[in-house]
């Protein structure tokens, strides 16, 4: 369904020099350089697969996704949606996709949102009756009842994803790009999101590729997830896999008698195990990631209490968030291939 080969973006940036003089003398002679945004990306996902499309900011995720929306141009390197080439067809191209790209709006400002559906069923030229069909669905699975005459600009944040995604699947498109669906949202609406476009799936069997930051969206909705780092894909694998593979990955969960603003794990531990970034004001709270190869949680739990009066503690399996965390941190420091991973 969607094939990527080799795919690049190269973005020409004008670059000044500082001060009026620089913008002055950038009017007669511009100076560019050359920002490599996706450097070379393979990927071949299959129709009715949902993927997730992480990394951290600046990637290039979204520069993919424009790629694959035909939106832009590659600079070089193969994609094909569906057998279509996105950027030589656009109308062809987007009359089988759906996408909702972060903050953006793709239904229209002022108008109830029933005129908003209306339209698309206009645009996308949708049967009456797979429209009325549809919508009864969507309507039902996304309580959107009360907001169908509510002009957009009035609806909450909430409000107004459960309405855009409506949108995207109105056409039963083959493939939908989602960019941060569930973004600043409520748990209760994260819930009925993922609900819904797991229901999109087994019903239509619709393509996702979802790029988000919440690993929760990524843990409920995706089988596979493709990682990628400074525009290079540094994992492609099973969700099963990434977290059987780094599955000896342990973090213990220590409350502590007393409040330590700067905790410093025991000298012993230094090598094997990492403090995760504390979130607690009080800073009674401490958790640290180890490896079962590289020291046992006996161990870790021993060092600990040597070092600090320990109230309570709990032993948890790594999340899917610490293992992203350590990879895109291997990413960083230098290329992880494929091969390091598998
Ligand atoms: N139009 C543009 N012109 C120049 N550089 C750009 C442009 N768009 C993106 N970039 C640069 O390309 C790189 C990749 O950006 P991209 O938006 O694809 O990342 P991303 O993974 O989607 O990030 P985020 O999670 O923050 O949305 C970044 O360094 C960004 O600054």
């Amino acid at each position: 369904m969607i094939i990527v080969n080799d795919l690049e973006k190269h973005y020409r940036i004008a670059k000044r020099d500082p001060g009026l003089r620089g913008a002055i003398k950038s009017l007669f002679h511009r100076k560019y350089e050359t920002k490599k945004a996706v450097k070379g990306i393979n990927m071949h996902i299959n129709a009715g697969e949902m993927v997730g499309y992480i990394g951290a900011n600046g990637a290039g995720k979204s520069t993919t996704i424009k790629m694959l929306t035909g939106i832009l141009t590659p600079t070089s390197g193969e994609v094909k949606v569906n057998g279509i080439v996105p950027y030589e067809n656009r109308k062809q191209n987007a009359s089988h996709i759906g996408a909702i790209f972060g903050q953006r709006t793709q239904l229209f400002w002022d108008i109830p949102v029933r005129e908003s559906y209306e339209l698309l069923k206009h645009i996308y030229e949708i049967p009456q009756k797979q429209y009325e069909e549809t919508l009864a669905e969507f309507v039902d699975v996304l309580h959107l009842g009360p907001l169908l005459g509510i002009p957009v600009r009035q609806l909450s944040l909430g409000q107004k994803m459960r309405c855009e995604l409506a949108a995207a699947f109105l056409h039963r498109p083959k493939v939908v790009y989602l960019d941060e669906p569930t973004i600043g949202l409520d748990v209760a609406v994260k819930v009925r999101i993922r609900a819904f476009i797991k229901q999109m799936n087994a019903r239509y069997g619709t393509t996702v590729l979802l790029t988000t930051h919440d690993m929760q969206d990524i843990e409920e909705i995706c089988q596979r997830i493709i990682i990628i780092d400074d525009g290079n894909v540094i994992y492609d694998g099973s969700i099963q896999d990434i977290k059987s593979q780094f599955g000896e990955k342990r973090v213990i969960h220590f409350e502590l008698e007393d409040s330590i603003t700067e905790c410093v794990l025991p000298e012993e531990l230094k090598k094997v195990a990492k403090i995760l970034p504390r979130t607690d004001e009080d800073h009674h709270n401490v958790s640290i990631s180890f490896s079962n190869k590289d020291i046992s949680g006996a161990e870790v739990i021993h060092s600990m209490m040597n070092q600090y009066s320990v109230a309570d503690l709990t032993i948890a399996d790594a999340k899917i968030e610490t293992i992203v965390e350590e990879i895109y941190g291997r990413g960083m420091k230098g290329r992880v291939h494929h091969e390091e991973i598998h």
